[in-house]
This record gives structure tokens, C-alpha cells and sequence, in this order.
């Protein structure tokens, strides 16, 4: 076994981050619609939360945000001029529209890729698959810049692999690794790969949500296994349980989280609980499986939406598990009464932190959605381009950089001002310069 380390890759929140409602079956993100944004403070809170992480020993990265408003996409769809008359004629004609092409969505980066350990695949490669986001337009513009930047990051081929995204339609569409969960023994250990959906593409007899849209498929979920050379043994699929989404459980990672042998999950999560448990004992090696089940007597789903419980980073310490959880844990009763007996409980998770990430949690996002985790072995880790890791200069550099680009407020109607274009543009421009990634963005190829 080589010696691993899980690193987690924060996206670093956008300057037009904004509250336009997109997200139908998210209810964090339509129950916010019009809000007033922050976008300067969701960007401090981000970097807060990667540098005490990081502070604390783990290793910790930045993805950079996507170029927003996307006139390149409102130009595919027949608006003309310059940059400024496209801006201003959408808005006239569709002020829905110029929020779709502003969202600063790529800052949740569990939905950017799936990404399989070399411990996992078949030819001992890390591989990476951009999730094509399909069931919504907003996100379904990522995937083409994510994948830039992922190869920007793990060019060295001789250990990183990286498939395009599949093919943008409803019967495959993929959500990442907020469906996609790990459980091992050690990191670079061999693992078992659990890939949850939410709907069965090619099958309608299938059970599958009434209210709200499952947005990964099986069959998606099957082929990205496919594409990265996973074997029977490294991978388990589980359909998500239908009332959940429709109690707002969008993605997986919204009602169960897995680290090492430790899978903490609420009863609702799982169509069928026992199967998928037995499916993960029976290929799991050198551990037991540690299932940490959550009740709905102790946590009703509706608490858990709301708190965002199963949306928290669980790490590795010296001494047992830190799951790391935003702060609306703690406003939510049943879930503070919850915490505060589960690290006294004698279990595998046995200290909670607080983080602070408001900002993107109205728009559904908690600590888990802004991350996406990648296991590296050292040799890995050494090939991987360094200058978007975590250090304290990076971190002095990165806060100093948003305070001077980005704004304190952002409405819905000033999505439309050509300056925003601009200084976004600049602060981008600038961000590729200090993280060292070359050229990433349509402004700049
Ligand atoms: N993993 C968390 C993703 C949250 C994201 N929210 C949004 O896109 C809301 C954007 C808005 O409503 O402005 C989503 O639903 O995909």
C-alpha cells in the first residue's frame, strides 16, 4: 500500500455570487430568491474555512471560479453586439436568462467531478470526470472550464486521467462527487466506491421522485464506473430514496457523508439500507464497515435539510473523526441535542467544529458542497501543480485579492452592469496570474 492523503479542493466563491432562485428542489436556494448577496463575504467565509482546515494539517486547495456573466453562452444563443449591448438586450428580453449565466455555481465543487483513487482504477491512474450538470442550465455551463482547470492542476499523465463530461442530456445526467462517496481502510488502500442516484434513466417502471428531479441517473453513475475502470469490487451503486428528494434532498451528499470505514447517513437516505450496506461490507477490505445511522426520530429530514446535518466534512484526526458542520447545525434543536450526544457516544466521530459558511448555504451549499476531495498518493501529490494548494502566503495573497475585487453587495439587477463584466474579468484575469494556471477562461484562450 502507498501512503495517501485525502485533499480537499475548496472552490473559491465567485464575484457575482447571488441568490436568483435557480435551483428548483434545492429549498435553500428558492427560498432565497431576491435576496441581496454578499459576494465579498462568501468569498472570505470560503477561504476562512479552507485556512483553518489547513491550518490543522490537511491538505487543502483551491479551485478557481468561473468567468460570470458567461457572454459566450448568451452569443450561442443568437444575442449579438458587444459585450455590452448582449448584456443589455438580455436583459430586456429575459432577465431569467442573464441570472442563469451569473450564477457563481462553480464554487460547489462536490459537483465538479467525480474523481477515482489509483488505488481504485484499473490502470492506477487517478481519473476525473467533470460532471456535465445537465438538469440545470445554470450549472450545466461548468463543466467545459472545470475540466481546464482539473488538467491545469493534474497535467503529469503518466498519473492523472481525464474523461470529458457525459453526454449532456437528462438520461445521463451526473452530479459529481455529491453522489459519490469513498470508504476504505487507509487512503491509498483499495476502496470501495459508492455511487447514489436519485433515478433509473432507461427503466420507468423504477421507483422515482414525484415532486422534485432526480438529477443523477444510474446509468450516468454506471458509465463514469465504466470510464475510470472500476471493478465489481470498487464499486456500489444505491438508488437515493425518493421521498427524500422530495423532501429537498438534492444530491446524496445532502443526507450522508463517508470518510475511511464510517458511513454517517439518516434512515431516509437509501431505497434499499440493507442492501447497500451489505453491498459495501461484502467488498470492503482491511476495515468494518462503521454505519453511523441517523433516525428519524432522533433527526427528523426535515431538520436535516434544514441544518444541513449530513452536508459536513468528516476528517481524519489522531483521535477519531472531526465532522466539520456549518453553523445552522447549531440553530436547529433536535440536531445541536444530536451532536452533542453523538461525540459522546463512543463512536467513530468524536469531536464537532463549527464553520461559518451562511453566505453559500442559502443557496444550498454547505462546508461538504464547497469541497471536492481527491486522494493522492505521494508520488501524486508531488506531481500535481502545487500553486493552488493552501499556504499561508496563498491564503494573505487570495484574501487581499478578493477585498480589492470584489463587491459587498450584489442584487439581481445589477447582474446587467457592464462593469461587473469588467471587473470580473480583471480579478480573473489577475487570480490565474497569482495561482498559476495559465490560460483557463473564453476571455483569455
Ligand atoms: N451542492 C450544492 C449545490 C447548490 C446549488 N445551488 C444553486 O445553484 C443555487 C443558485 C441560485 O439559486 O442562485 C445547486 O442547487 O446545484
Amino acid at each position: 500500500m502507498k501512503h495517501a492523503v485525502e485533499a480537499n479542493f475548496d472552490g473559491l466563491v465567485g464575484p457575482t455570487h447571488n441568490y436568483a432562485g435557480l435551483s428548483w428542489g434545492n429549498v435553500a436556494s428558492r427560498s432565497n430568491v431576491d435576496a441581496v448577496s454578499n459576494p465579498r463575504e462568501a468569498a472570505l467565509q470560503g477561504l476562512a474555512k479552507m485556512k483553518r482546515l489547513a491550518d490543522r494539517g490537511y491538505v487543502q486547495g483551491v479551485l478557481p471560479p468561473h468567468e460570470r456573466p458567461h457572454v459566450q453562452t448568451l452569443r450561442a444563443l443568437g444575442f449579438e453586439g458587444t459585450d455590452a449591448a448582449v448584456l443589455e438586450n438580455v436583459l430586456k428580453t429575459s432577465p431569467s436568462l442573464l441570472a442563469t449565466v451569473s450564477s457563481a455555481s462553480a464554487m460547489w465543487t462536490a459537483n465538479a467531478a467525480t474523481v477515482s483513487p489509483s488505488a481504485d482504477t484499473a490502470d492506477h491512474r487517478v481519473h476525473f470526470t467533470p460532471a456535465n450538470l445537465s438538469a440545470k442550465f445554470h450549472r450545466s455551463i461548468e463543466h467545459r472550464v472545470t475540466g481546464r482547470s482539473l488538467k491545469a492542476i493534474f497535467s503529469d499523465e503518466g498519473y492523472f486521467a481525464h474523461h470529458p463530461a457525459l453526454p449532456s442530456v437528462a438520461q445521463f445526467g451526473d452530479e459529481g462527487a455529491a453522489n459519490h462517496t469513498r470508504l476504505c481502510n487507509g487512503y491509498g488502500d483499495p476502496g470501495v466506491e459508492l455511487f447514489v442516484y436519485g433515478q433509473e434513466a432507461f427503466n420507468e417502471q423504477a421507483p422515482a421522485p414525484g415532486k422534485y428531479p432526480a438529477r443523477q441517473t444510474l446509468e450516468a453513475s454506471q458509465a463514469i464506473a465504466r470510464l475510470h475502470g472500476l471493478s465489481d469490487r470498487h464499486r456500489v451503486f444505491a438508488q437515493q430514496n425518493p421521498p427524500a428528494i422530495d423532501a429537498g434532498v438534492f444530491h446524496n451528499d445532502v443526507i450522508a457523508v463517508g470518510n475511511g470505514n464510517t458511513l454517517f447517513y439518516h434512515d431516509m437516505a437509501f431505497l434499499d439500507e440493507a442492501r447497500v450496506l451489505s453491498d459495501i461490507r461484502s467488498r470492503l477490505t482491511g476495515a468494518e464497515l462503521e454505519a453511523v445511522r441517523v433516525s428519524s426520530e432522533e433527526v427528523p429530514i426535515e431538520d436535516a435539510v434544514a441544518s444541513y446535518l449530513f452536508n459536513s466534512q468528516l476528517l481524519n484526526t489522531p483521535d477519531g473523526m472531526l465532522l466539520a458542520v456549518p453553523g445552522e447545525c447549531r440553530e436547529v434543536a433536535s440536531v445541536r441535542r444530536y451532536l452533542d450526544e453523538l461525540v459522546r457516544s463512543g463512536g467513530p466521530i468524536t469531536s464537532v467544529e463549527v464553520f461559518d459558511v451562511k453566505q453559500s448555504m442559502r443557496n444550498g451549499g454547505g462546508p461538504a458542497c464547497l469541497r471536492l476531495r481527491v486522494v493522492l498518493n505521494d508520488d501524486e501529490l508531488a506531481a500535481m501543480h502545487r500553486g493552488v494548494l493552501l499556504t499561508d502566503e496563498l491564503y494573505e495573497r487570495l484574501t487581499i485579492w478578493v477585498e480589492a475585487h470584489y463587491r459587498d453587495q450584489l442584487s439581481q439587477a445589477d447582474l446587467a452592469d457592464p462593469m461587473l463584466l469588467d471587473e470580473v474579468r480583471k480579478a480573473l484575469d489577475e487570480l490565474t496570474g497569482i495561482l498559476g494556471l495559465g490560460s483557463i477562461y473564453d476571455f483569455q484562450l
